[in-house]
Protein backbone atom coordinates (compact mmCIF):
# COMPACT_ATOMS: atom_id res chain seq x y z
CA UNK A 1 0.00 0.00 0.00
CA UNK A 2 1.59 3.43 -0.88
CA UNK A 3 0.67 6.34 1.44
CA UNK A 4 0.66 10.00 0.65
CA UNK A 5 0.23 12.13 3.92
CA UNK A 6 -0.69 15.24 3.71
CA UNK A 7 1.95 17.70 3.57
CA UNK A 8 1.47 19.80 6.82
CA UNK A 9 2.62 16.18 8.37
CA UNK A 10 5.27 16.18 6.08
CA UNK A 11 6.46 19.32 7.36
CA UNK A 12 6.29 18.56 10.48
CA UNK A 13 8.53 15.27 10.27
CA UNK A 14 11.17 17.57 8.48
CA UNK A 15 11.32 19.68 11.23
CA UNK A 16 13.88 17.65 13.99
CA UNK A 17 15.82 16.17 11.49
CA UNK A 18 16.42 19.64 9.74
CA UNK A 19 16.68 21.15 13.31
CA UNK A 20 19.31 18.56 13.67
CA UNK A 21 21.35 19.25 10.99
CA UNK A 22 20.18 16.35 9.35
CA UNK A 23 21.64 16.62 5.51
CA UNK A 24 18.21 16.40 3.74
CA UNK A 25 18.76 18.48 0.78
CA UNK A 26 22.40 16.68 0.06
CA UNK A 27 20.64 13.24 0.44
CA UNK A 28 18.04 13.98 -2.04
CA UNK A 29 20.28 16.10 -4.90
CA UNK A 30 22.51 12.68 -4.62
CA UNK A 31 19.79 10.64 -5.30
CA UNK A 32 18.35 12.62 -7.75
CA UNK A 33 21.52 12.76 -9.61
CA UNK A 34 21.96 9.01 -9.77
CA UNK A 35 18.74 8.74 -11.16
CA UNK A 36 19.77 11.29 -13.82
CA UNK A 37 22.79 9.76 -14.60
CA UNK A 38 20.88 6.09 -14.77
CA UNK A 39 18.17 7.52 -17.08
CA UNK A 40 20.92 8.94 -19.63
CA UNK A 41 22.98 6.43 -19.72
CA UNK A 42 20.01 4.10 -20.50
CA UNK A 43 18.49 6.13 -22.66
CA UNK A 44 21.71 7.38 -24.71
CA UNK A 45 24.63 4.74 -23.70
CA UNK A 46 26.40 7.41 -21.78
CA UNK A 47 26.43 10.39 -19.19
CA UNK A 48 29.30 12.76 -19.86
CA UNK A 49 28.99 14.91 -22.68
CA UNK A 50 24.98 14.58 -22.41
CA UNK A 51 22.53 17.57 -21.59
CA UNK A 52 20.31 18.64 -19.03
CA UNK A 53 18.61 21.01 -18.42
CA UNK A 54 17.97 22.19 -14.38
CA UNK A 55 15.11 24.70 -13.92
CA UNK A 56 15.40 26.24 -10.51
CA UNK A 57 12.92 27.80 -8.46
CA UNK A 58 13.18 30.05 -5.07
CA UNK A 59 12.72 27.90 -2.22
CA UNK A 60 14.79 24.30 -1.30
CA UNK A 61 13.00 22.26 -4.29
CA UNK A 62 15.50 24.81 -6.34
CA UNK A 63 17.80 24.21 -3.69
CA UNK A 64 17.52 20.49 -4.50
CA UNK A 65 17.71 21.10 -7.97
CA UNK A 66 21.18 23.41 -7.48
CA UNK A 67 22.81 20.60 -5.46
CA UNK A 68 21.73 17.70 -8.47
CA UNK A 69 22.97 20.13 -11.07
CA UNK A 70 26.64 20.13 -9.09
CA UNK A 71 26.40 16.29 -9.12
CA UNK A 72 25.88 16.21 -12.60
CA UNK A 73 28.28 18.59 -14.09
CA UNK A 74 31.13 16.57 -11.62
CA UNK A 75 30.42 13.70 -13.49
CA UNK A 76 30.99 15.38 -16.60
CA UNK A 77 27.34 16.34 -17.60
CA UNK A 78 26.74 19.37 -19.38
CA UNK A 79 24.54 21.41 -16.81
CA UNK A 80 22.38 24.28 -17.46
CA UNK A 81 20.48 25.68 -14.47
CA UNK A 82 18.03 27.92 -15.40
CA UNK A 83 16.95 29.98 -12.56
CA UNK A 84 13.40 31.55 -12.95
CA UNK A 85 13.00 33.56 -9.48
CA UNK A 86 15.49 36.65 -8.49
CA UNK A 87 16.86 34.54 -5.42
CA UNK A 88 17.60 31.38 -5.08
CA UNK A 89 18.97 28.91 -2.79
CA UNK A 90 22.36 30.65 -2.08
CA UNK A 91 24.57 27.55 -0.88
CA UNK A 92 23.01 25.45 -3.97
CA UNK A 93 23.63 28.39 -6.35
CA UNK A 94 27.93 28.53 -4.92
CA UNK A 95 28.53 24.71 -5.18
CA UNK A 96 26.44 24.66 -8.81
CA UNK A 97 29.06 27.37 -10.00
CA UNK A 98 32.01 25.76 -8.62
CA UNK A 99 31.09 22.66 -10.28
CA UNK A 100 31.29 24.43 -13.62
CA UNK A 101 27.33 24.26 -14.01
CA UNK A 102 26.35 26.78 -16.18
CA UNK A 103 24.16 29.15 -14.71
CA UNK A 104 21.55 31.34 -15.88
CA UNK A 105 18.36 33.33 -14.89
CA UNK A 106 14.68 33.74 -16.88
CA UNK A 107 13.76 35.79 -13.84
CA UNK A 108 12.35 38.56 -15.30
CA UNK A 109 14.44 40.99 -13.12
CA UNK A 110 17.61 39.89 -14.48
CA UNK A 111 16.81 39.89 -18.16
CA UNK A 112 19.08 43.25 -18.86
CA UNK A 113 21.72 41.07 -17.56
CA UNK A 114 24.73 39.25 -19.40
CA UNK A 115 23.44 35.74 -17.72
CA UNK A 116 19.66 36.87 -18.84
CA UNK A 117 17.46 34.39 -20.76
CA UNK A 118 14.40 34.53 -22.17
CA UNK A 119 11.30 32.33 -21.02
CA UNK A 120 11.31 31.28 -25.02
CA UNK A 121 14.74 30.38 -25.32
CA UNK A 122 14.97 28.48 -22.05
CA UNK A 123 12.38 26.35 -23.05
CA UNK A 124 14.10 25.83 -26.37
CA UNK A 125 17.16 24.86 -24.31
CA UNK A 126 15.16 21.99 -22.03
CA UNK A 127 13.38 20.71 -25.11
CA UNK A 128 17.27 20.24 -26.79
CA UNK A 129 17.87 18.48 -23.84
CA UNK A 130 18.37 14.85 -23.04
CA UNK A 131 16.80 15.24 -19.34
CA UNK A 132 15.07 18.30 -17.61
CA UNK A 133 15.17 18.53 -14.10
CA UNK A 134 12.05 20.15 -12.83
CA UNK A 135 13.17 21.71 -9.12
CA UNK A 136 11.02 25.16 -9.84
CA UNK A 137 8.04 24.42 -6.73
CA UNK A 138 7.84 21.43 -4.46
CA UNK A 139 5.29 21.67 -1.48
CA UNK A 140 5.71 25.28 -0.97
CA UNK A 141 3.18 25.87 -4.47
CA UNK A 142 0.54 27.86 -3.72
CA UNK A 143 -1.55 28.34 -6.75
CA UNK A 144 -0.50 28.34 -10.02
CA UNK A 145 3.52 28.20 -11.38
CA UNK A 146 3.58 32.17 -12.30
CA UNK A 147 6.21 34.22 -13.16
CA UNK A 148 9.45 32.83 -15.44
CA UNK A 149 8.79 29.29 -14.49
CA UNK A 150 5.17 29.12 -15.69
CA UNK A 151 6.04 30.88 -19.10
CA UNK A 152 8.63 28.43 -19.79
CA UNK A 153 6.58 25.36 -18.83
CA UNK A 154 3.71 26.68 -21.32
CA UNK A 155 6.23 27.06 -24.37
CA UNK A 156 7.72 23.74 -23.56
CA UNK A 157 3.66 22.45 -23.56
CA UNK A 158 3.41 23.50 -26.93
CA UNK A 159 6.11 22.23 -28.72
CA UNK A 160 7.05 19.15 -26.70
CA UNK A 161 5.76 15.94 -28.89
CA UNK A 162 4.06 13.14 -27.56
CA UNK A 163 7.01 10.69 -27.96
CA UNK A 164 10.79 11.43 -27.79
CA UNK A 165 11.51 15.11 -26.51
CA UNK A 166 13.50 14.99 -23.12
CA UNK A 167 12.84 13.12 -20.36
CA UNK A 168 11.50 14.93 -17.51
CA UNK A 169 12.61 14.45 -14.03
CA UNK A 170 10.45 16.27 -11.20
CA UNK A 171 11.80 16.77 -7.67
CA UNK A 172 9.09 15.87 -4.93
CA UNK A 173 6.21 17.02 -7.20
CA UNK A 174 5.70 18.15 -10.92
CA UNK A 175 6.21 21.90 -10.41
CA UNK A 176 2.65 23.71 -9.49
CA UNK A 177 0.37 21.09 -9.15
CA UNK A 178 -2.24 21.31 -5.78
CA UNK A 179 0.02 19.62 -3.57
CA UNK A 180 -2.56 18.44 -1.36
CA UNK A 181 -5.96 18.22 -3.52
CA UNK A 182 -4.33 16.77 -7.10
CA UNK A 183 -5.80 19.93 -8.51
CA UNK A 184 -3.78 21.06 -11.73
CA UNK A 185 -4.54 25.01 -11.11
CA UNK A 186 -1.83 26.61 -14.29
CA UNK A 187 0.66 24.81 -16.28
CA UNK A 188 2.38 21.87 -15.09
CA UNK A 189 5.58 20.02 -17.00
CA UNK A 190 4.46 16.74 -17.60
CA UNK A 191 7.05 14.38 -15.91
CA UNK A 192 8.34 11.31 -17.10
CA UNK A 193 9.31 10.10 -13.64
CA UNK A 194 8.85 11.64 -10.24
CA UNK A 195 11.26 11.63 -7.15
CA UNK A 196 9.01 12.24 -4.22
CA UNK A 197 11.43 13.41 -1.22
CA UNK A 198 10.86 11.62 2.17
CA UNK A 199 6.85 10.71 1.37
CA UNK A 200 4.72 11.57 -1.76
CA UNK A 201 2.47 13.95 -1.64
CA UNK A 202 -1.47 13.40 -1.77
CA UNK A 203 -1.44 15.53 -5.26
CA UNK A 204 0.89 13.12 -6.84
CA UNK A 205 -1.98 10.30 -6.17
CA UNK A 206 -4.69 12.88 -7.07
CA UNK A 207 -6.31 12.98 -10.17
CA UNK A 208 -5.98 14.99 -12.69
CA UNK A 209 -2.18 15.62 -11.36
CA UNK A 210 -1.44 12.32 -10.92
CA UNK A 211 -1.57 12.42 -14.59
CA UNK A 212 1.11 14.53 -14.77
CA UNK A 213 3.64 13.03 -12.64
CA UNK A 214 3.64 9.53 -14.00
CA UNK A 215 6.22 6.99 -12.36
CA UNK A 216 6.33 7.82 -8.98
CA UNK A 217 9.46 6.79 -6.64
CA UNK A 218 10.41 7.84 -3.04
CA UNK A 219 13.88 9.12 -1.90
CA UNK A 220 13.60 7.88 1.74
CA UNK A 221 14.74 10.96 4.22
CA UNK A 222 13.92 9.25 7.28
CA UNK A 223 10.78 11.27 7.92
CA UNK A 224 8.92 9.54 11.21
CA UNK A 225 5.36 9.74 10.02
CA UNK A 226 3.65 7.50 11.82
CA UNK A 227 1.39 10.25 13.58
CA UNK A 228 0.40 11.41 10.11
CA UNK A 229 -3.77 11.18 10.44
CA UNK A 230 -4.42 13.17 6.83
CA UNK A 231 -3.38 10.81 3.92
CA UNK A 232 -4.69 9.50 0.61
CA UNK A 233 -3.89 5.53 0.19
CA UNK A 234 -3.60 3.72 -3.17
CA UNK A 235 -3.69 -0.23 -2.78
CA UNK A 236 -0.67 -2.56 -4.59
CA UNK A 237 -1.36 -6.17 -5.88
CA UNK A 238 0.05 -7.14 -3.01
CA UNK A 239 -2.65 -6.09 -0.83
CA UNK A 240 -5.13 -8.18 -3.02
CA UNK A 241 -4.89 -10.97 -1.32
CA UNK A 242 -5.13 -9.72 2.25
CA UNK A 243 -8.27 -7.66 1.56
CA UNK A 244 -10.07 -10.77 -1.32
CA UNK A 245 -12.50 -12.55 0.27
CA UNK A 246 -11.04 -16.26 0.81
CA UNK A 247 -12.78 -19.42 -0.79
CA UNK A 248 -12.47 -21.62 2.30
CA UNK A 249 -13.30 -25.31 2.40
CA UNK A 250 -15.79 -24.76 4.80
CA UNK A 251 -17.39 -22.28 2.93
CA UNK A 252 -20.64 -23.76 0.90
CA UNK A 253 -22.26 -21.12 -1.61
CA UNK A 254 -24.19 -19.00 0.80
CA UNK A 255 -21.36 -18.65 3.16
CA UNK A 256 -19.39 -17.04 0.50
CA UNK A 257 -21.68 -14.51 -0.25
CA UNK A 258 -24.76 -14.06 -2.57
CA UNK A 259 -25.19 -11.20 -4.48
CA UNK A 260 -28.25 -9.14 -5.30
CA UNK A 261 -28.08 -7.70 -8.89
CA UNK A 262 -30.89 -5.46 -9.91
CA UNK A 263 -29.93 -4.08 -13.12
CA UNK A 264 -31.00 -4.24 -17.00
CA UNK A 265 -34.24 -3.34 -18.53
CA UNK A 266 -35.45 -4.22 -22.28
CA UNK A 267 -33.68 -0.91 -23.78
CA UNK A 268 -30.45 -2.33 -21.55
CA UNK A 269 -30.10 -5.91 -20.96
CA UNK A 270 -26.58 -5.98 -21.63
CA UNK A 271 -26.10 -4.30 -18.60
CA UNK A 272 -27.80 -6.98 -16.38
CA UNK A 273 -25.57 -9.44 -18.53
CA UNK A 274 -22.38 -7.28 -17.80
CA UNK A 275 -23.34 -7.06 -13.89
CA UNK A 276 -23.91 -10.68 -13.44
CA UNK A 277 -20.76 -11.77 -15.31
CA UNK A 278 -18.72 -9.52 -13.29
CA UNK A 279 -20.37 -10.72 -9.78
CA UNK A 280 -20.11 -14.35 -11.15
CA UNK A 281 -16.92 -14.78 -12.47
CA UNK A 282 -15.12 -12.58 -9.52
CA UNK A 283 -16.75 -15.28 -7.31
CA UNK A 284 -19.67 -15.14 -5.63
CA UNK A 285 -21.35 -18.08 -4.24
CA UNK A 286 -24.24 -17.28 -5.89
CA UNK A 287 -25.77 -14.45 -8.20
CA UNK A 288 -29.46 -13.33 -8.27
CA UNK A 289 -30.53 -11.22 -10.91
CA UNK A 290 -33.45 -9.40 -10.26
CA UNK A 291 -35.28 -7.58 -13.52
CA UNK A 292 -38.23 -8.32 -15.92
CA UNK A 293 -38.11 -12.31 -17.58
CA UNK A 294 -36.83 -11.43 -20.88
CA UNK A 295 -34.01 -9.51 -19.70
CA UNK A 296 -33.57 -12.20 -17.24
CA UNK A 297 -33.57 -14.37 -20.03
CA UNK A 298 -30.51 -12.53 -21.41
CA UNK A 299 -28.69 -12.72 -18.33
CA UNK A 300 -29.17 -16.50 -18.02
CA UNK A 301 -28.17 -16.97 -21.90
CA UNK A 302 -24.72 -15.47 -20.97
CA UNK A 303 -24.13 -16.84 -17.36
CA UNK A 304 -26.85 -19.83 -17.16
CA UNK A 305 -25.65 -20.17 -13.41
CA UNK A 306 -27.27 -17.02 -12.66
CA UNK A 307 -30.53 -17.87 -10.23
CA UNK A 308 -33.47 -15.31 -11.04
CA UNK A 309 -35.98 -13.45 -8.53
CA UNK A 310 -35.93 -12.50 -5.08
CA UNK A 311 -34.10 -13.79 -1.87
CA UNK A 312 -31.66 -13.85 0.86
CA UNK A 313 -28.59 -12.06 -0.07
CA UNK A 314 -25.47 -10.55 1.36
CA UNK A 315 -24.98 -7.66 -0.80
CA UNK A 316 -26.87 -5.59 -3.27
CA UNK A 317 -25.98 -4.30 -6.68
CA UNK A 318 -28.74 -1.37 -7.79
CA UNK A 319 -28.75 0.75 -10.96
CA UNK A 320 -26.55 -0.52 -14.12
CA UNK A 321 -29.52 0.07 -17.16
CA UNK A 322 -31.60 0.66 -14.93
CA UNK A 323 -35.31 1.98 -16.49
CA UNK A 324 -36.42 4.65 -14.34
CA UNK A 325 -39.91 4.00 -15.86
CA UNK A 326 -39.98 0.34 -14.40
CA UNK A 327 -42.10 0.52 -11.12
CA UNK A 328 -41.32 -2.99 -10.13
CA UNK A 329 -37.57 -2.26 -10.38
CA UNK A 330 -37.95 0.76 -8.85
CA UNK A 331 -39.63 -1.06 -6.04
CA UNK A 332 -36.77 -3.43 -5.46
CA UNK A 333 -34.19 -1.02 -5.58
CA UNK A 334 -36.07 0.93 -2.27
CA UNK A 335 -36.04 -2.82 -0.89
CA UNK A 336 -32.55 -3.28 -1.57
CA UNK A 337 -31.45 0.16 0.23
CA UNK A 338 -33.78 -0.86 2.99
CA UNK A 339 -32.16 -3.81 3.70
CA UNK A 340 -28.83 -1.76 4.01
CA UNK A 341 -30.44 -0.52 7.46
CA UNK A 342 -32.12 2.67 5.84
CA UNK A 343 -34.91 2.74 3.79
CA UNK A 344 -36.01 6.25 2.09
CA UNK A 345 -36.46 8.88 4.05
CA UNK A 346 -34.31 7.41 6.87
CA UNK A 347 -32.00 9.03 8.76
CA UNK A 348 -28.53 7.04 10.45
CA UNK A 349 -28.12 8.46 13.52
CA UNK A 350 -24.72 6.27 14.68
CA UNK A 351 -24.05 2.75 14.58
CA UNK A 352 -25.68 2.00 18.13
CA UNK A 353 -28.77 2.35 16.25
CA UNK A 354 -28.20 -0.90 14.29
CA UNK A 355 -27.53 -3.12 17.21
CA UNK A 356 -23.95 -4.94 16.64
CA UNK A 357 -24.57 -4.60 12.79
CA UNK A 358 -24.03 -7.37 10.32
CA UNK A 359 -27.45 -8.54 11.52
CA UNK A 360 -29.18 -10.93 8.43
CA UNK A 361 -31.35 -7.69 7.42
CA UNK A 362 -28.32 -5.23 7.17
CA UNK A 363 -26.75 -5.49 3.96
CA UNK A 364 -23.83 -3.64 1.63
CA UNK A 365 -25.34 -1.86 -1.55
CA UNK A 366 -23.72 -0.97 -4.64
CA UNK A 367 -25.25 1.99 -5.93
CA UNK A 368 -24.67 2.41 -9.29
CA UNK A 369 -26.55 4.98 -12.66
CA UNK A 370 -30.07 4.67 -12.34
CA UNK A 371 -30.24 4.04 -8.79
CA UNK A 372 -28.42 6.86 -7.55
CA UNK A 373 -31.44 9.23 -7.86
CA UNK A 374 -33.17 6.66 -5.38
CA UNK A 375 -31.02 7.21 -2.64
CA UNK A 376 -32.25 7.68 1.22
CA UNK A 377 -31.21 11.53 2.15
CA UNK A 378 -28.95 9.61 4.59
CA UNK A 379 -27.35 6.46 4.08
CA UNK A 380 -25.04 4.14 6.28
CA UNK A 381 -20.89 3.71 4.86
CA UNK A 382 -21.72 0.43 3.58
CA UNK A 383 -23.94 2.04 0.64
CA UNK A 384 -21.18 2.56 -1.72
CA UNK A 385 -22.30 5.20 -4.61
CA UNK A 386 -20.12 4.23 -7.84
CA UNK A 387 -20.60 7.46 -10.26
CA UNK A 388 -18.62 8.70 -13.09
CA UNK A 389 -18.23 12.75 -12.87
CA UNK A 390 -21.22 13.54 -14.77
CA UNK A 391 -23.33 11.44 -11.88
CA UNK A 392 -21.50 12.86 -9.65
CA UNK A 393 -22.31 16.47 -10.84
CA UNK A 394 -25.97 15.37 -10.97
CA UNK A 395 -26.26 14.20 -7.26
CA UNK A 396 -24.49 17.03 -6.01
CA UNK A 397 -26.45 19.66 -7.66
CA UNK A 398 -30.04 17.73 -6.11
CA UNK A 399 -28.46 18.33 -3.15
CA UNK A 400 -28.08 21.96 -3.52
CA UNK A 401 -24.21 21.64 -4.09
CA UNK A 402 -24.71 22.92 -8.13
CA UNK A 403 -21.59 22.21 -10.25
CA UNK A 404 -21.26 20.14 -13.46
CA UNK A 405 -19.20 17.84 -14.81
CA UNK A 406 -16.19 19.46 -15.80
CA UNK A 407 -16.25 21.08 -11.99
CA UNK A 408 -15.68 17.50 -10.44
CA UNK A 409 -13.18 16.17 -12.96
CA UNK A 410 -10.95 19.41 -12.43
CA UNK A 411 -11.22 18.30 -8.33
CA UNK A 412 -12.43 14.76 -7.92
CA UNK A 413 -11.31 14.49 -4.66
CA UNK A 414 -12.82 17.58 -3.17
CA UNK A 415 -16.31 16.59 -4.75
CA UNK A 416 -15.97 12.48 -3.69
CA UNK A 417 -15.80 14.40 -0.44
CA UNK A 418 -18.84 16.45 -0.31
CA UNK A 419 -20.38 13.37 -1.77
CA UNK A 420 -19.53 11.31 0.81
CA UNK A 421 -20.27 14.19 3.57
CA UNK A 422 -23.57 14.81 1.86
CA UNK A 423 -25.01 11.08 1.80
CA UNK A 424 -22.70 9.57 4.55
CA UNK A 425 -22.12 7.01 2.09
CA UNK A 426 -18.75 5.77 0.69
CA UNK A 427 -18.19 7.19 -2.78
CA UNK A 428 -16.39 5.61 -5.24
CA UNK A 429 -16.14 8.45 -8.21
CA UNK A 430 -15.01 6.59 -11.73
CA UNK A 431 -12.50 7.83 -14.30
CA UNK A 432 -8.72 7.37 -15.63
CA UNK A 433 -7.81 7.11 -11.91
CA UNK A 434 -10.61 6.13 -9.68
CA UNK A 435 -10.89 8.11 -6.21
CA UNK A 436 -13.12 6.26 -3.08
CA UNK A 437 -13.98 8.35 -0.34
CA UNK A 438 -15.09 6.60 3.00
CA UNK A 439 -15.36 8.34 6.22
CA UNK A 440 -12.61 9.49 6.87
CA UNK A 441 -10.82 7.92 4.21
CA UNK A 442 -9.72 8.57 0.50
CA UNK A 443 -8.06 6.13 -1.96
CA UNK A 444 -7.11 5.96 -5.19
CA UNK A 445 -6.31 3.35 -7.72
CA UNK A 446 -4.48 4.58 -11.13
CA UNK A 447 -4.07 0.88 -12.83
CA UNK A 448 -7.22 0.91 -15.76
CA UNK A 449 -5.88 1.30 -18.99
CA UNK A 450 -7.11 4.67 -21.10
CA UNK A 451 -9.18 1.59 -22.98
CA UNK A 452 -10.96 0.42 -20.50
CA UNK A 453 -13.39 4.02 -20.91
CA UNK A 454 -15.78 1.96 -22.77
CA UNK A 455 -19.38 1.11 -22.34
CA UNK A 456 -20.10 -1.53 -20.04
CA UNK A 457 -17.11 -1.10 -18.01
CA UNK A 458 -18.69 0.59 -15.14
CA UNK A 459 -21.35 -2.19 -14.87
CA UNK A 460 -18.63 -4.65 -14.56
CA UNK A 461 -16.75 -2.53 -11.62
CA UNK A 462 -19.91 -2.71 -10.31
CA UNK A 463 -20.66 -6.40 -9.93
CA UNK A 464 -17.27 -7.39 -9.13
CA UNK A 465 -17.54 -5.15 -6.28
CA UNK A 466 -20.91 -6.66 -5.35
CA UNK A 467 -18.80 -9.59 -4.87
CA UNK A 468 -16.21 -8.35 -2.60
CA UNK A 469 -18.71 -6.56 -0.21
CA UNK A 470 -20.65 -10.22 -0.03
CA UNK A 471 -18.09 -11.76 0.70
CA UNK A 472 -17.25 -9.92 3.84
CA UNK A 473 -20.83 -8.50 4.03
CA UNK A 474 -20.78 -8.75 8.00
CA UNK A 475 -17.19 -7.20 8.45
CA UNK A 476 -18.37 -4.41 6.20
CA UNK A 477 -21.44 -3.32 8.00
CA UNK A 478 -19.33 -3.54 11.66
CA UNK A 479 -16.11 -2.45 10.23
CA UNK A 480 -17.02 0.03 7.71
CA UNK A 481 -13.84 1.61 6.98
CA UNK A 482 -13.32 -1.90 5.05
CA UNK A 483 -16.38 -0.27 2.61
CA UNK A 484 -13.98 1.83 1.12
CA UNK A 485 -10.61 -0.67 0.48
CA UNK A 486 -12.74 -3.36 -0.94
CA UNK A 487 -13.84 -0.48 -3.62
CA UNK A 488 -10.68 -0.26 -4.08
CA UNK A 489 -10.22 -3.03 -4.25
CA UNK A 490 -12.35 -3.44 -6.94
CA UNK A 491 -11.07 -0.77 -8.90
CA UNK A 492 -7.75 -2.53 -9.20
CA UNK A 493 -8.77 -5.75 -10.20
CA UNK A 494 -11.36 -3.90 -12.48
CA UNK A 495 -8.07 -2.25 -14.17
CA UNK A 496 -5.33 -5.38 -13.75
CA UNK A 497 -8.12 -7.47 -15.78
CA UNK A 498 -8.46 -4.86 -18.37
CA UNK A 499 -4.91 -4.58 -18.58
CA UNK A 500 -4.73 -8.66 -18.98
CA UNK A 501 -7.64 -8.96 -21.30
CA UNK A 502 -5.32 -7.51 -24.20
CA UNK A 503 -2.32 -5.86 -22.84
CA UNK A 504 -1.68 -2.14 -24.67
CA UNK A 505 -4.64 -2.63 -26.73
CA UNK A 506 -8.80 -2.26 -26.92
CA UNK A 507 -11.01 -3.83 -24.42
CA UNK A 508 -14.59 -4.47 -24.20
CA UNK A 509 -16.64 -4.89 -20.99
CA UNK A 510 -16.95 -8.25 -21.98
CA UNK A 511 -13.70 -9.12 -22.29
CA UNK A 512 -13.11 -7.97 -18.66
CA UNK A 513 -15.71 -9.90 -17.40
CA UNK A 514 -14.05 -12.88 -19.14
CA UNK A 515 -10.18 -11.92 -17.76
CA UNK A 516 -11.50 -11.57 -14.48
CA UNK A 517 -11.06 -15.29 -12.57
CA UNK A 518 -7.49 -15.31 -14.21
CA UNK A 519 -6.71 -11.95 -13.00
CA UNK A 520 -8.13 -12.70 -9.48
CA UNK A 521 -5.90 -15.62 -9.23
CA UNK A 522 -2.57 -14.31 -10.53
CA UNK A 523 -2.98 -11.46 -8.05
CA UNK A 524 -3.77 -13.61 -5.07
CA UNK A 525 -0.93 -15.99 -6.23
CA UNK A 526 1.08 -13.08 -6.28
N1 LIG B 1 10.53 16.22 2.66
C1 LIG B 1 11.87 16.08 2.71
O1 LIG B 1 12.36 15.14 3.31
C2 LIG B 1 12.75 17.05 2.03
C3 LIG B 1 12.25 18.10 1.25
N2 LIG B 1 13.04 18.91 0.53
C4 LIG B 1 12.53 19.84 -0.48
O2 LIG B 1 11.97 20.98 0.10
C5 LIG B 1 10.86 21.37 -0.70
C6 LIG B 1 10.00 22.35 -0.01
O3 LIG B 1 10.75 23.53 0.06
P1 LIG B 1 10.11 24.95 0.35
O4 LIG B 1 9.36 24.88 1.60
O5 LIG B 1 11.21 25.93 0.30
O6 LIG B 1 9.07 25.14 -0.82
P2 LIG B 1 9.29 25.18 -2.42
O7 LIG B 1 8.15 24.42 -2.96
O8 LIG B 1 10.64 24.84 -2.83
O9 LIG B 1 9.20 26.72 -2.80
C7 LIG B 1 8.32 27.60 -2.21
C8 LIG B 1 8.71 28.97 -2.72
O10 LIG B 1 8.21 29.12 -4.03
C9 LIG B 1 7.50 30.33 -4.19
N3 LIG B 1 6.19 30.03 -4.72
C10 LIG B 1 5.12 29.48 -4.08
N4 LIG B 1 4.11 29.28 -4.91
C11 LIG B 1 4.52 29.71 -6.12
C12 LIG B 1 3.90 29.75 -7.38
N5 LIG B 1 2.65 29.31 -7.55
N6 LIG B 1 4.63 30.22 -8.42
C13 LIG B 1 5.89 30.66 -8.25
N7 LIG B 1 6.51 30.64 -7.06
C14 LIG B 1 5.85 30.18 -6.01
C15 LIG B 1 7.41 30.98 -2.84
O11 LIG B 1 8.14 32.16 -2.91
P3 LIG B 1 7.41 33.58 -3.00
O12 LIG B 1 6.90 33.67 -4.40
O13 LIG B 1 6.30 33.50 -2.00
O14 LIG B 1 8.46 34.53 -2.70
C16 LIG B 1 8.06 30.01 -1.86
O15 LIG B 1 9.06 30.61 -1.11
C17 LIG B 1 10.22 20.04 -1.01
O16 LIG B 1 9.27 20.09 -2.04
C18 LIG B 1 11.46 19.23 -1.37
O17 LIG B 1 11.80 19.43 -2.73
C19 LIG B 1 14.50 18.69 0.53
O18 LIG B 1 15.19 19.83 0.25
C20 LIG B 1 14.95 18.11 1.83
C21 LIG B 1 14.21 16.85 2.19
N1 LIG C 1 -9.73 7.60 -19.38
C1 LIG C 1 -9.92 6.47 -18.71
N2 LIG C 1 -8.92 5.61 -18.51
C2 LIG C 1 -9.12 4.47 -17.85
N3 LIG C 1 -10.31 4.08 -17.33
C3 LIG C 1 -11.35 4.90 -17.48
C4 LIG C 1 -11.21 6.14 -18.17
N4 LIG C 1 -12.43 6.72 -18.17
C5 LIG C 1 -13.27 5.90 -17.52
N5 LIG C 1 -12.63 4.79 -17.11
C6 LIG C 1 -13.19 3.66 -16.38
O1 LIG C 1 -14.13 3.03 -17.23
C7 LIG C 1 -15.32 2.68 -16.51
C8 LIG C 1 -16.49 3.41 -17.17
O2 LIG C 1 -17.60 3.36 -16.36
P1 LIG C 1 -18.97 4.08 -16.74
O3 LIG C 1 -18.71 5.48 -17.15
O4 LIG C 1 -19.91 3.85 -15.62
O5 LIG C 1 -19.41 3.25 -18.02
P2 LIG C 1 -20.78 2.46 -18.28
O6 LIG C 1 -21.85 3.27 -17.63
O7 LIG C 1 -20.91 2.46 -19.77
O8 LIG C 1 -20.62 1.12 -17.71
C9 LIG C 1 -15.05 3.09 -15.07
O9 LIG C 1 -14.60 1.98 -14.34
C10 LIG C 1 -13.95 4.12 -15.17
O10 LIG C 1 -13.15 4.17 -14.02
K1 LIG D 1 9.40 20.20 -8.63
Amino acid sequence: MIEAVATEHIRHAERPLLDAGAPLMAHVAFAVAQRVRHELSARTGEVGGRRVVVLVGSGNNGGDGLFTAAHLARAGVRTLAVTVAPKVHAEGLEAARRAGVVVVSSASSARDSQDALSPGAAAREALAADVVVDAMLGIGAQGALRGAGGAIVRAVNRQRPRRGGPFVVAIDVPSGIGVDDGTVPGPVLRADLTLACGSPAPGLLLPPAAHLAQDVDVIDTGLDLSGATSKVLRLEDADVATLWPRALPEHDKYRRGVVGVVAGTRAYPGAAVLATGAAVRSGAGMVRHVGADDVTRAVLAAHPEVVHGTGRVQAWVVGPGLDTEDAAQLRQVDVALAEAGLGPGAYFSGAGVWGDGGSDGIVPVVVDAGALSRLPERCAPWIVLTPHAGELARLLTERGVAVDREQVESAPAEHAATAQRLTGATVLLKGATTVVVGPGQVLSQAEAPAWLATAGAGDVLAGLLGTLLAGRSREAVQHPDLVARLAALAALVHGRAATEANPGGPVSASMVVEALPRTIARLLAD
